[in-house]
């Protein structure tokens, strides 16, 4: 069984559908929350956005983890919430682990921002969410595009771009790509897009599992 990437923007859901999935999945769950190191938890607790840099070994522990996880060809589901906000650091997560997939949960500036307003007991500072989507690199399709956000809009129009592609770079692993379907976002780069705007997290999970079940023909419980 693949290794499943729950990604997005801090306060998309990651942890509570990622948790939830696996869950539904009989499979394991790592919250890359958990790997930060200190300095990085510091930083986003003032608000203080990450770089690239400070990135890097927090991507490159998880990226062995799920690298261990598809060498030993299991049984079950990895399923990991990890923001991957940038079209690298999916490569990045991806370098030994080529069956991985990644589902986003995307929804508007407004509606996270009022979400991580009200979430309570977490190290990150709702300050981050503008640099958040600023940082987001998106090369695959979302139906949402927000008005008050520029690079949202802007990924919108991206999905002329990538919509012929990702039809052909479908056809190996499921021999069709609609919008429901797992969307490639590039070579090696599967993403599922998913509309958090509205949805419970069991419709979330309900939504990705059904999708999954028809990928790989295994039945989901609940
Ligand atoms: N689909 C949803 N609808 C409404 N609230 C949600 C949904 N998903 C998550 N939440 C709430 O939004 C907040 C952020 O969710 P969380 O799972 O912590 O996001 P992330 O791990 O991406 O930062 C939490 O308070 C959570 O309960
Ligand atoms: O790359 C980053 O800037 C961080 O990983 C960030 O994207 C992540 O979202 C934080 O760890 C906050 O945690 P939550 O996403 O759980 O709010």
């Amino acid at each position: 069984m693949p290794q499943i990437v729950v990604m997005g923007v801090s306060g998309c859901g990651k942890s509570s559908v990622g948790a939830a999935l696996a869950t539904v999945l009989s499979g394991e769950f790592i919250d890359a929350d958990d790997y930060h190191p200190q300095c990085n938890i510091d930083l986003m607790s003032r608000g203080t956005p990450l770089t690239d840099n400070d990135r890097v070994p927090w991507l490159h522990t998880l990226q062995r983890l799920l690298q261990a996880h598809s060498k030993n060809t299991p049984t079950h589901y990895l399923v990991v919430a990890c923001s991957a906000l940038k079209r690298s650091y999916r490569e990045t997560l991806q370098t030994g682990a080529a069956d991985t997939l990644f589902v986003h949960l995307h929804a508007p500036y407004s509606v996270i921002w009022d979400r991580l307003v009200a979430r309570q007991g977490h190290f990150a500072h709702s300050d981050i969410l503008k640099s958040q989507y600023e940082a987001l690199d998106l090369d695959h399709p979302t139906a949402a595009t927000s008005t008050t956000n520029p690079t949202a809009a802007r990924d919108g129009d991206g999905c002329v771009a990538t919509c012929t592609d990702r039809d052909e770079a479908c056809t190996d692993r499921k021999g069709a790509c609609t919008d429901r379907d797992w969307a490639c976002a590039g070579p090696g780069i599967n993403v599922y897009p998913v509309d958090v705007s509205t949805l419970q997290v069991c419709e979330i999970v309900s939504d990705v599992g059904q999708c999954l079940g028809q990928t790989y023909g295994v039945a989901i419980n609940g």
